[in-house]
């Protein structure tokens, strides 16, 4: 286990300073906030979920869930989105020809979180590129877009190494045509994508769509990947999704390699060409030090980890800010409830998530040791540790968000134009007691027991305001 930590983060490392990245001074703290992902409302959202699910990665494209597992969600953990997996090669089972049906399946699951109120995040999911690449080891990908172009491959343990099979690196070759053999594949799935949008454009439960998960380079990586290929590719992406879809949301990764453990991510720029300002997303994801491949938090291992926590909160918003985007992290957790220091690993990682502001979705929702529920249907730590109070909506830009022994503190800055209330969620049906900064008799709060949500409506002739809720 302490091999494959180390392992990885010297791979990490290594590819980190192979890459553009340079280790600079952290940058002096940001005067302006990042912008923000809004509801239809003008809100901010926090968007507390979770990744559903690893299943989806199988034949049917579809997750374990069924609705009331939906229901059950939404009223114990209270999350409000949901990054929900769905899989090329079944939006595309033969070149241009879309399974509709697939996407009728789709839709029918993405109405039960619309019936919760809940955001779903479409995601293209990707792992090792396709099942086709190295005899079923990855997911995401049709098996006519895999061109491994005869080369051997062997799935590796840990399955992470199986990137790193000729096979699979050709594959991954001929997608980004690095080989100069298959400029089609970038088109199709950007084709795929516009399809997909047409589909959910008007769907309100549809948030935005994450255009591919954790994108590895092949034979190019970091800065000889991120900025001349993958940026490139997603503005064509979003080009294509925006002849069909104006206003939803786009979420976009840096690579996987690196960036999940902190490492400086080269992402260049992606333009909006909406009208009205970008709706564009930068959506790093976070496994620190192995902790999703068996590793803990604890010891010389908790160390490590914890240096990649530092490096992650400096350079990924740094990078959000060159983008000019909101951050959301789209994958974090991963860990077993019973590793040493679970525990600690996910209440430091939800806590640098508030100092951020920023919204997460957790990995993963399928039953198991890092699921939500366990093989056998009982709550988690996890459970427990996710559920905690929090603002789902926020009437303007948050400045804090801060939870500890019981209490929650939300600050924000009033956005002009916004009549909707602010909304915080907690895991209790009890009313909780609540102090405001602004003058008394100038705003009032309406508790929803059913829902747990206090919605808070502020005095918006006040330019900030300070929340304590316990
Ligand atoms: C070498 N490369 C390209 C690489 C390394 C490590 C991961 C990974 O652990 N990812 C973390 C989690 N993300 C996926 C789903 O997106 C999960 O299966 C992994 O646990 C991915 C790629």
């Amino acid at each position: 286990r302490v091999r494959t930590t180390l392992g990885r983060i010297t791979l990490a490392a290594a590819t980190a300073l192979a890459g553009t990245a340079t280790v600079q001074a952290a940058p002096a703290h940001a005067e302006t906030a990042l912008p923000t992902i809004t509801d239809d409302q003008g809100r901010t959202l926090i968007l507390h979920g979770l990744n559903t699910a690893s299943s989806a990665k199988g034949p049917t494209g579809l997750p374990w869930i069924s609705r009331d597992d939906v229901v059950r969600e939404a009223r114990d953990i209270g999350t409000n989105s949901v990054r929900y997996l769905i899989q090329w090669k079944n939006v595309e089972p033969r070149p241009g020809v879309y399974d509709d049906a697939y996407l009728d399946e789709v839709a029918k699951r993405v109405a039960w979180y619309g019936e919760q109120g809940m955001h779903v995040i479409l995601d293209m999911h990707q792992d090792i590129y396709g099942p086709d690449a190295c005899k079923g080891a990855g997911n995401g990908a049709p098996a006519w877009a895999t061109y491994t172009d005869g080369l051997p491959c062997t799935p590796q343990d840990p399955w992470v190494l199986t990137y790193l099979q000729p096979a699979v690196l050709r594959a991954y070759d001929n997608f980004w045509n690095n080989t100069g053999k298959h400029p089609e594949l970038m088109e199709h799935y950007a084709a795929a994508w516009r399809h997909v949008a047409q589909r959910f454009a008007d769907d309100r439960a549809v948030l935005g769509y994450d255009l591919m998960n954790e994108p590895f380079g092949g034979t190019r990586q970091f800065g000889f990947f991120e900025g001349p290929v993958l940026a490139p590719f997603y503005q064509r992406v979003v080009n294509a999704v925006r002849t069909a879809d104006r206003d939803n949301w786009v979420f976009v990764e840096p690579q996987a390699l690196g960036p999940n453990e902190g490492a400086e991510t080269s992402l260049g720029t992606v333009r909006d060409p909406r009208p009205g300002g970008p709706r564009i997303v930068f959506a790093p994801h976070f496994y620190p030090g192995g902790v999703d491949l068996g590793g803990s938090y604890d010891g010389a291992a908790k160390l490590l980890v914890q240096a990649q926590f530092a490096l992650w909160k400096r350079n990924m918003p740094a990078a959000a800010r060159r983008l000019g985007a909101p951050i959301w992290l789209g994958e974090v957790g991963g860990m077993g409830q019973d590793a040493p220091g679970a525990a600690d690993f996910t209440g430091d990682w939800l806590t640098m998530a508030d100092d951020l502001t920023m919204g997460w979705a957790y990995w993963s929702n399928d039953p198991g040791s890092s699921g939500v529920v366990d093989g056998k249907g009982n709550p988690t730590l996890f459970a427990k540790t996710l559920a905690r109070p929090y603002p789902r909506a926020v009437a303007g830009t948050p400045t804090r968000i801060s939870y500890s022994s019981g209490t929650l503190t939300v600050g924000w800055k009033t956005r002009p134009g916004i009549s909707a209330p602010t909304e915080l969620w907690f895991p209790s049906a009890t009313p909780p007691k609540v102090t405001l900064t602004d003058k008394p008799g100038t705003w009032r709060t309406q508790w929803d027991a059913t829902r747990h949500v206090l919605s808070v409506w502020a005095n918006p002739a006040e330019p900030t305001h300070t929340i304590t809720v316990h």
